[in-house]
């Protein structure tokens, strides 16, 4: 079902990659990687281009990954909408394989082993939350929060020792990001351990109609 050279282009994890560390900095070597290959159905347009407050959701979803990050990445389908976001831009390594194809190509792209991936459609980002879940466990494959018993996993700390993993996955015909969590050596985060840092959980808001727009930046302060 998907073309074999795809699956082969993973063999790219194997170059040699700089240290898993923290750059003089201060900020850690990581990527982030901002996930827009959506279809916005619900929205019915490309909602990471609608502009509330003066700035599109992309650009709020890269700038503040961008301060927990030495790098941001934007992977999509189509890159054509994106060619003035602030990010390094990547096509998915393997189309219309939703969330987890998304991953997968960040993966493959980084030039770090961790990717902090996010949703474009998640205007927030508590910094204290990120740095938490940035330096809870860094030899997990997978560093995950969970909100009301279930993983946000659009919003989590992924390895490259994902990549084969999640290669398995998707020749299986499983397209569900935790779908190669029972692979993967997981690390979640349960609420009581991230509320701290986020109480009111708005790193997790996500808007999927213009009145989840509206309603949600109206919090920003
Ligand atoms: N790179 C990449 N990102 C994707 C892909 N599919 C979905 N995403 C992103 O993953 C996140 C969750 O996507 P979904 O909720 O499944 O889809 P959506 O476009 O946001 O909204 P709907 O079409 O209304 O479901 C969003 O940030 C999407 O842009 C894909 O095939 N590739």
């Amino acid at each position: 079902m998907h073309p074999g050279h795809a699956f082969a282009a993973s063999g790219l994890a194997e170059a040699p990659k700089p240290p898993d560390s923290h750059s003089s900095g201060g900020r850690p070597m990581i990527s982030g990687a901002v996930l827009a290959g959506g279809q916005s159905r619900r929205f019915g347009r490309n909602k990471c281009l609608e502009t509330f407050r003066g700035k599109r959701l992309i650009d709020r979803a890269v700038e503040s990954l961008a301060e927990s990050a030495s790098l941001v990445l934007l992977v999509a389908n189509e890159l054509e909408p994106y060619l003035n976001v602030d990010a390094r831009l990547v096509r998915d390594v393997i189309p219309r394989q939703g969330p987890l194809g998304g991953i997968y190509t960040a993966l493959l792209f980084s030039p770090y082993p961790r990717v902090f991936v996010k949703a474009a459609d998640m205007p927030f980002l508590e910094p204290r939350l990120a740095r938490r879940l940035l330096t809870i466990d860094e030899k997990a494959d997978v560093v995950v929060p969970v909100l009301e018993g279930e993983y946000e996993p659009l919003l989590a700390v992924y390895h490259a020792r994902c990549i084969p993993l999640i290669a398995r996955t998707l020749e299986e015909g499983e397209r569900r990001i935790v779908g190669f969590y029972r692979r993967a050596r997981v690390k979640r985060i349960e609420e009581e351990a991230w509320r701290p840092f986020d109480p009111d959980g708005r790193s997790f808001w996500n808007v999927n109609t213009a009145e989840d727009l509206e309603r949600i930046l109206a919090f920003e302060p």
